[in-house]
């Protein structure tokens, strides 16, 4: 059995850590932190885990967490960052929810996440863990950046276009729209209900720090400068990522549906629904990605597709279980084949 360790316990994606590893039959949970709930049982806290999970939350301490095989940072940007040369030097491996490891520059990630990298040289090293761009880096692994929630949506929709030359690079569009379990379990005035309820609205319309990931990952396969407006809405539902993605196609006579169906075939993860308007209700709980490519009789010109994931699954937990199961030689999909809660 793995010796896991959770940095992170009580917060969304930390819980939805917990849901998958509870009953993942290879990983045995042997810490789990969190500084406010201390010396608290995990199952008190989430009663779901009741009889599945006989731990309580202990500080987080690097001589407990150098005992565990594998360690998931749940945590703020900038925590990792502290804790991750210590724990690899001591033969620990790490997969990290938050962006510390993403961005190869480390000047990008100073602009972005307004402090300077803790540790710079480790960033060639991480490797971007999402196993439909970089399986075979992921499985040899000792550090894994966990990619962002619309950076997952994003990157799968426009990836099999922007690869295979199907389109222009310099000009994508991401109109993305997030559930508000995406911003974390913090309590924060425009997260409440009677705040963002019954409303809709774009925010970072100036910039976001997930526009220059999405832009890192197309540029490896654009082999063309790589131009993305990216906008993120809120919407008033808990779970779940819909990107409408568009993009101006080289020769609009190409077949889409098999652009498509050729770059993720054997994909366990990808669904494609063909003529079809995924929604996110249909990913809920699921590691999956759910993609439908269109385009307007009007406009045969442009490209339309839909990605739609849940943000703490296929978007953060279940991603991390799934470059888990790939960095210590289990079945892709052990512990990650759930179907979605309809409704
Ligand atoms: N929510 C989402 O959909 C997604 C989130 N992510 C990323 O994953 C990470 C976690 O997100 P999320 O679960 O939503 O966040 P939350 O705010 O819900 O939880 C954060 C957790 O980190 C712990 N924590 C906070 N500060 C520290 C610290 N300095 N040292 C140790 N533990 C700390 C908290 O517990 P305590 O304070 O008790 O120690 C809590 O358990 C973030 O970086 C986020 O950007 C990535 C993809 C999707
Ligand atoms: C709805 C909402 O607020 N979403 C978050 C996405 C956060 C996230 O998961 O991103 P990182 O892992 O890169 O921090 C946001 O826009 O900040």
């Amino acid at each position: 059995m793995l010796r896991i360790g959770i940095v992170g316990g009580t917060g969304y994606t930390g819980a939805e850590l917990l849901r998958l590893l509870a009953r993942h039959p290879q990983a045995l949970l042997t810490v789990i932190t969190s500084r406010s709930e201390a010396g608290l049982p995990v199952a008190g806290m989430f009663p779901h885990l009741r009889g599945q999970l006989d731990l309580c939350f202990t500080e987080p301490d690097p001589g407990t967490l150098a005992e565990c095989d594998l360690v998931f940072f749940a945590t703020p940007n900038g925590t990792a960052m502290r804790a991750v040369p210590d724990l690899l030097e001591r033969g620990v491996r790490v997969i990290d929810l938050a962006a510390d490891f993403r961005l190869k520059d480390p000047a990008l990630w100073e602009q972005w996440y307004g402090m300077p990298h803790a540790c710079p040289e480790l960033l060639s090293e991480a490797v971007y863990g999402l196993p439909e761009l970089n399986r075979a880096a992921v499985r040899d692994a000792r550090l894994i950046a966990n990619p962002g929630c619309y950076p997952t949506a994003v990157t799968l929709g426009l990836l099999p276009l922007v690869a295979s030359g199907a389109v222009d690079p310099s000009w994508l569009i991401a109109d993305a729209k997030s559930g508000v379990s995406g911003a974390g379990r913090k309590a924060e005035t425009g997260l409440l209900m009677a705040e963002m309820g019954e409303s809709f609205k774009a925010y970072a319309v100036k910039g976001h720090r997930h526009a220059p990931e999405i832009t890192q990952n197309l540029a490896q396969f654009a082999g063309a400068q790589v131009g993305l407006t990216f906008v993120p809405h809120l919407v008033p539902m808990i779970r779940g990522i819909e990107a409408t993605l568009y993009a101006r196609l080289v020769d609009p006579a190409i077949d889409l549906d098999s652009l498509f169906a050729d770059r993720y075939a054997g994909e366990p993860f990808i669904d494609l629904m063909p003529g079809g308007h995924p929604d996110t209700r249909s990913v809920r709980g699921a590691n999956v990605c759910r993609i439908s490519v269109s385009r307007q009789e009007s406009m045969p010109g442009v490209v339309v597709v839909q990605s739609v994931i849940d943000n703490l699954v296929k978007g953060a937990a279940g991603q991390a279980v799934q470059n888990m199961n790939l960095m210590f030689g289990f079945d892709e999909t052990t512990g990650l084949e759930a179907l979605a809660l309809l409704p």
